[in-house]
């Protein structure tokens, strides 16, 4: 049984608490344990799990967040700049998947945050356990 790390960016409540339930239950479907830890935003998610990857505590990461574009290029950063983190720590080695939704609108978060529409909780879950998956089998 692999030890799974959920890191939350708690920036829309009523939305995470969907993609955490999706993510979740992929896990537990999977038949694994999962953890879940909240930063304050997306651009936190990374570190946070480069942090927790050092205890050694955890076989895989799931980061979970919503970036909606607001009036700025803050979109951007947030959007692109949690993306790049995550990415680097896969290429890292580390076994992550990627649950951050970047949409336009609340109408797009909740679609993709719907474990009974597109469940990118679920999904961003499966493709962390894929890359321990390919671990176990290259490692
Ligand atoms: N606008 C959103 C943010 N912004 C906050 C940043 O992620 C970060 O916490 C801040 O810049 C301090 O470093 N975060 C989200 O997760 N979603 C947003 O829509
Ligand atoms: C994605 C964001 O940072 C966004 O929510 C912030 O909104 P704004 O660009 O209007 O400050």
């Amino acid at each position: 049984m692999a030890r799974v790390l959920i890191v939350e960016a708690r920036f829309y409540s009523h939305l995470n608490d969907m993609l955490l339930a999706g993510a979740r239950g992929a896990i537990e479907a999977a038949g694994h344990a999962h953890e879940t830890i909240t930063v304050p935003g997306a651009l936190e998610i990374p570190g946070a799990i480069a942090l927790a990857a050092e205890s050694g505590r955890y076989e895989a990461f799931v980061g979970i967040g919503v970036v909606i574009r607001g009036e700025t290029y803050h979109f951007e950063i947030v959007a692109g700049e949690s993306a790049r983190g995550l990415m680097a720590l896969t290429m890292d080695g580390l076994a992550v998947g990627n649950g951050i939704l970047t949409v336009e609108d609340e109408a797009q978060a909740l679609v993709r945050a719907d474990p009974q529409q597109k469940d990118k909780g679920g999904e961003a879950a499966k493709a962390a356990l894929a890359l321990l998956d390919l671990k176990a089998r290259f490692g």
